[in-house]
């Protein structure tokens, strides 16, 4: 598990990194970015994954999400995974919401996606086995959001693996793609025509099957164009309630889709997870 460093830098005391290393579950090479706080030598810290959406690599919220900040004033490891498996020889599609860049943290099945697109085996599995080997990660402390494909990400891995992540929270997540054309396109492609099998990748299908958060944060923006076609927030919060889900939904008003809306509001997501991962 060889881990190559692509870029090392300081900043509010600890260090921003960039790392590359070759991934089993997609069959590529597999970049990652990782911000560590400044710490006590031989002290773990907890660690907060953050998955980003359609169109992005590791670098978007590291360049973006000005959420080093905050990481350093609580103590708090993020890491920010690609979305995709990349390179010349993985299949891509002419949208941008299919193929590189648009992984959607399933396990393909179809072909010419399954040999590749392996993202939730690796985000779910592999790359923790990576982090808990080359950082000073609290493994018994992880919490996870993430930004629209993202933040459907973060739900559907955190609702299939109850009690691995203490925290959860999303930033404008895709709540059912059963039911918006990003996600239908995504689960039709990757994983195919039988539509019982698409709904381990739906938080509000898994919640309606039985899945449950202790808690939940989201937020959301009222101006973001894709609100009504894509996102559907509305629907996870008929979900909560019918579940009796313990889930805090907030309605930003005036704020869009963009990272503009992300970083307004990383501070209060990365002081959420840290209360509950340092209780
Ligand atoms: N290019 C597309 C829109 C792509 C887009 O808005 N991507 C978002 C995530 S959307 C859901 O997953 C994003 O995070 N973009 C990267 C960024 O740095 O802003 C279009 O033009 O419609």
């Amino acid at each position: 598990m060889t881990l190559e460093t692509v870029s090392e830098a300081r900043s509010f005391g600890g260090t921003q990194g960039v790392y590359s290393h070759d991934s089993e579950a997609t069959g590529t090479p597999m970049t990652f970015a990782v911000y560590v706080p400044e710490h006590v030598a031989g002290t773990k810290l907890p660690v907060l994954w953050y998955l980003s959406g359609l169109t992005c690599t590791h670098a978007n919220v590291m360049d973006k999400g000005e959420y080093r900040r905050y990481c350093a004033e609580h103590g708090i490891i993020l890491v920010a995974p690609d979305t995709s498996p990349r390179g010349d020889d993985v299949p891509d599609d002419e949208g941008y919401d299919f193929g590189k860049g648009a992984g959607f943290y399933v396990n393909a099945v179809q072909e010419p996606w399954a040999k590749n697109f392996q993202m939730r085996q690796y985000v779910e599995h592999e790359l923790p086995q990576v982090i808990a080997k080359h950082f000073p990660v609290d493994m018994d402390r992880q919490g996870i959001t993430g930004h629209s494909m993202g933040g459907h990400g973060a739900l559907t891995i955190s609702l299939r693996n109850p009690g691995k992540y203490r925290s959860t929270s999303a930033f404008s997540p895709i709540v059912s793609p059963i039911h918006c054309p990003w996600g239908q396109k995504a689960l039709g492609g990757y994983i195919g025509d039988d539509k019982s099998a698409w709904r381990e990748y739906d938080a509000c299908a898994l919640i309606e099957d039985g899945a449950r958060l202790p808690e939940l944060l989201v937020d959301q923006g009222h101006a973001d164009n894709f609100l009504e076609e894509q996102l559907k927030t509305h629907l996870l919060e008929e979900a909560v309630r019918k579940a009796g889900m313990n889930a805090t939904i907030r309605l930003q008003e005036g704020y869009d889709h963009s990272y503009f809306f992300v970083s307004t509001f990383i501070g209060d997501h990365i002081a959420w997870h840290a209360e509950r991962l340092k209780a």
